[in-house]
Parts: C-alpha cells; sequence; structure tokens
C-alpha cells in the first residue's frame, strides 16, 4: 500500500523504533490517536511506513488476539496416525524434536518428487520487508503445492495433521525442495522475526510458526543432513524419514541449516504449521 501522504522523518523513525522494540501495531496507532492523528490518515501512514497492506493491519486491529494453536508432539516408540505406524527414533526436548521413521512410505516419496519435478524454480525466502526474495543463503530450487492440491499431498497433510493434532488449514502449502551438490540451506529459524518489520504482513494470515517436518524424499549419497549447531545434533536424510521440531518465538535452540549436499542429490518437502488457521480447508 503506498501512500502519497508527506510523511515527516521524525514520525517514520518513530514507527520504525517503536515496533522494533516490541510494541505492537495496535500501540501504535493508539498513541498515534491519542496525539492527534486521525485513526484512517494514521493507519494509512503505519502501512505505509512497515510496508504492509491496509488489510493486514485490520487483522492486526483485532480485539485481544488469542494465545493459538500448539501441535502434540509425537510420543516414543511409536505413533499411529490415520492407520501408518510411525516410528519415533529420537527425541529431544530443547529444541522440542522428533525423529519420525517410515513417516512416508517409498512409493510416496518417489511420486511426490514426480509431481513436483515440473514446477521447480529457485527457492526463495521472506525478506524483511514481507516480500519473496532470491537468496544467497538458499541456494536449492524448490516449488509450492497448493493445500489439498493432489491426492497424495492431500493425505500426508492429512496425516502429519492427526500425527501432531493440528487442523490440516494451519498448514502452509507443502513445499518440496531440490538440492544439488555444493547446495545448502545456511542456518536459520523458521519462526519469524517480530522485530523485522514485515512481520505483522508475514503473520497477518494465520500468524506465528509454530513447528516445522522436514521429510527427506530421498537418501543422498554423501552430505545433505538437517544440523541444528545450537545442540550439536544433525539427523541424516533418509528417504521416508522427517525431523519435526516445534518453537516457540525467539526460540534460538531451533536454528537449524541443511547442510551441503556433498554426493548424489536430496529432495524433501517441507510443512510448516501456523498458530492460527492460514488458509480455508479444500474442497476437493
Ligand atoms: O534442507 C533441510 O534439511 C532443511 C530445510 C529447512 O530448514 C526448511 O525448509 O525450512
Ligand atoms: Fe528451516
Amino acid at each position: 500500500m503506498k501512500s502519497h501522504l508527506p510523511i515527516r522523518p521524525e514520525l517514520r523513525d518513530w514507527i520504525l523504533s517503536t515496533t522494533r522494540a516490541g510494541h505492537s501495531v495496535d500501540a501504535v496507532l493508539k498513541l498515534m490517536q491519542d496525539s492527534g492523528y486521525d485513526p484512517r490518515q494514521s493507519r494509512t501512514i503505519v502501512a505505509t511506513v512497515l510496508n504492509m497492506p491496509i488489510s493486514a493491519l485490520d487483522a492486526h486491529a483485532q480485539p485481544a488476539k488469542s494465545q493459538g494453536r500448539r501441535t502434540r508432539h509425537p510420543e516414543p516408540p511409536q505413533a499411529i496416525a490415520e492407520g501408518r505406524t510411525i516410528d519415533v527414533s529420537l527425541s529431544v526436548e530443547s529444541p522440542v524434536l522428533r525423529v519420525l521413521n517410515n513417516l512416508l512410505s517409498q512409493g510416496e516419496c518417489e511420486a511426490l518428487i514426480l509431481e513436483a519435478k515440473p514446477r521447480l524454480q529457485r527457492a526463495m525466502t521472506v525478506d524483511s520487508g514481507g516480500k519473496q526474495q532470491v537468496d544467497a543463503r538458499r541456494t536449492s530450487e524448490g516449488m509450492f503445492f497448493g493445500i489439498g492440491e493432489t491426492t497424495l499431498v492431500k493425505r500426508i497433510e492429512q496425516r502429519i495433521a492427526t500425527l501432531l493434532s493440528i487442523p490440516v488449514d494451519h498448514g502452509e502449502g507443502l513445499q518440496v525442495l531440490h538440492y544439488l551438490p555444493g547446495q545448502q540451506y545456511e542456518p536459520h529459524h523458521d519462526w519469524f522475526d517480530p522485530e523485522q518489520p514485515g512481520f505483522a504482513a508475514i503473520t497477518a494470515k494465520g500468524g506465528q510458526r509454530i513447528a516445522s517436518v522436514v521429510m527427506y524424499l530421498n537418501t543422498p549419497e554423501a552430505g545433505g543432513g538437517t544440523a541444528f549447531p545450537e545442540i550439536g545434533l544433525t539427523v541424516t536424510a533418509l528417504r521416508g524419514s522427517a525431523v519435526y521440531f516445534a518453537y516457540d518465538t525467539g526460540d534460538t535452540a531451533s536454528l537449524h541449516a541443511g547442510l551441503p549436499v556433498l554426493k548424489g542429490e536430496k529432495w524433501i518437502a517441507t510443512k510448516w504449521l501456523r498458530e492460527r488457521p492460514f488458509q480455508a480447508p479444500s474442497r476437493k
């Protein structure tokens, strides 16, 4: 949303520093109104300075946002979801993490790769303004499925929803990534940083991310594990297995990286889960 209103630099700096200091957009709007700005004008100014759509501000202006949902962590030795028995072969409590063997069958992994392959593009990340960007830290190719887009995607989404006790509509569309030798995903957190000016826009729909499931669709010949450097753990990329980890905003222990593939290739599917519904459930 671009405004043609002249915005005084001091006001711009004040909005940026106040939101970065952790004050909500609602609080900023209230302070502006208390000091004489009219409500519509202050909304336009805040949206322009934070580079977010006015509609995202509306979502923020809802009274008392409820604390969102959390996932249920699968317990060892085995969890059953939609008739499939999944082995919980490793548990960590900080960060909350489970290695899930046999989450997907070999056939499901192969079929998902085939469905994704024709649609691969250079993977993007979200910049501080909430826009998709090409990022040197992430050199893989990827694509997103729509929620429930194919029978297979729908089956996998339902299995994860049951396993983690979270409705399907809290999920972002399944992302498939393909890495070649040398490609990697450098250390990062999957939760969105509230101090970034784009935070309000990214979380306006669905709220914050609360958990990730990284599913390995093949076994690279060498390298390509998922590392959690804060705890010195590397999860091996093994076809059909997955690593699930859950986090709160600011949880630095959940730092992780897709290690460089040394030989062969690596295919993963990632499901990110939000604290509130992210999309209308598919009617397919
Ligand atoms: O490639 C990996 O092992 C990690 C992928 C990842 O961190 C993500 O998709 O958010
Ligand atoms: Fe990640």
